[in-house]
């Protein structure tokens, strides 16, 4: 993998540049769809494609596990194939889904012991086997197996929790360094700083971090619930010391104003669950704000979603109209609703990097702060 920079914004930290994998090219600051069992949900690969110019998505190491498990993943040819998806793909290594989905879990130096959510089955993950099973699936980017610590969380706990992941990465990079890559494509291992708030333990985390010269970084345990100055004063501190010729990875990012506020510490990469989990909400994220299309007010309102979008669906779908999709649980509601919300947010940071390329991005930026969270 290679990350060349194009441009550093005069007035803040963001920065524009084109990651290169096997897989194809990715334009930063980018947003990455989630498609954690193989979909992006509600949408077609063909539109995540032509429609919305999605440059990657993410899978994940804990669902395609579980399902369709290792064996069909394998015999498809890896993720790509199983699914028809021949851009880049990026996974996370499953701890984070661990501690959020399964009820059972413990957590030992060896690695986690956990009970599938799906059918209460019994597993254990350990770093080796995190790196095998994203070997198996074939992800151009793969994530360390670490320990998201919890929001809140006491010093001496996050203490703890950031001395294991940095032993978990150690045994990662081992591992990963000492096997190959089964579909005859080179992967790349994010590492992943940890540290919970704590200004002192993100500082220890990301020069370790930092030392191990991987090809990119992550930056986690953020997007757990901390209040969002938290998560800037930590992604500030983090952003400060991971080397700037390497992608720095947000986990879970967030908002458009927490993606815009983040571009401009220095962040490249994003993704989050908000614009394919709430769409199915009725939530839609606008260029002026926040619209939740199940409102009365948007009942006769015969007006394109966004005229100006070059969205096709934006341009012939009526607020009236997705209303009632919506509120009728349609299929198509969640769909246009997906469609829609995926398209602003990589419309977002499309615009967020041309800006850095101009250098106009800092000015533009606060204004659209202002905007993105107004309710309309
Ligand atoms: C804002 O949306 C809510 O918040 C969640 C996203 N927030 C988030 N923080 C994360 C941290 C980590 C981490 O430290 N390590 C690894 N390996 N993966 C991670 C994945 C993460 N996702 C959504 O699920 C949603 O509930």
């Amino acid at each position: 993998m290679k990350f060349n920079l194009q441009a550093n914004d005069p007035l803040s930290k963001a920065r524009a540049g084109t990651i290169t994998t096997a897989h194809g090219e990715i334009q930063t600051p980018i947003f990455m769809p989630v498609g954690t069992a193989g979909t992006v949900k509600a949408v077609h690969q063909r539109e995540l494609k032509q429609d919305i110019d999605a440059q990657i998505i993410l899978g994940n190491t804990y669902h395609l596990y579980l399902r369709p498990g290792l064996e069909t993943l394998e015999q498809a040819g890896g993720l790509h194939q199983f699914i028809g998806w021949d851009r880049p793909i990026l996974t996370d290594s499953g701890g984070y889904q661990v501690y959020s989905l399964s009820k059972v879990r413990k957590i030992k130096e060896e690695g986690v012991t956990f009970n599938s959510h799906i059918d209460g089955s019994k597993h254990l993950f350990t770093p080796e086997y995190a790196m095998d099973i994203q070997r198996t699936i074939g992800a151009d980017i793969i994530m360390a197996f670490d320990e998201c610590t919890p929001y809140p969380c006491d010093y001496t706990y996050a203490a703890e929790s950031v001395k294991m992941t940095h032993r978990w990465l150690k045994r990662c990079c081992t591992h990963f360094d000492n096997t190959e890559p089964k579909y005859g494509f080179d992967q790349t291992l994010f590492p992943i700083v940890q540290g919970s708030v704590y200004k002192d333990l993100r500082i220890k985390s990301a020069e370790f971090i930092a030392s191990m010269g991987r090809e990119g970084n992550a930056i986690g345990g953020l997007s757990v619930g901390e209040p969002a100055e938290e998560m800037y004063a930590m992604t500030e501190v983090v952003c400060d010391i991971l080397p700037s010729d390497k992608p720095r990875y947000l986990m879970g990012v967030g908002t458009p104003v927490n993606i815009l506020e983040n571009i401009a510490l220095g962040v490249d990469m994003f993704d989050c669950v908000m614009p394919t989990r709430n769409a199915r909400n009725g939530m839609l994220f606008t260029r002026n704000g926040i619209i939740n299309i199940r409102n009365k007010k948007w009942e006769n309102d015969f007006s394109a979603l966004d005229a100006e979008s070059d969205l096709h669906a934006d341009q012939v779908t009526s607020k009236a109209y997705l209303r009632h999709l919506v509120h009728s649980k349609e299929m198509l509601g969640a769909q246009i609703a997906t469609l829609h919300n995926l398209h602003f947010y990589l419309w977002l940071v499309k615009q967020a990097r041309e800006k850095i390329l101009t250098g106009e991005f800092y000015e533009w930026k606060n204004k659209m702060v202002k905007i993105l969270g107004n309710k309309l």
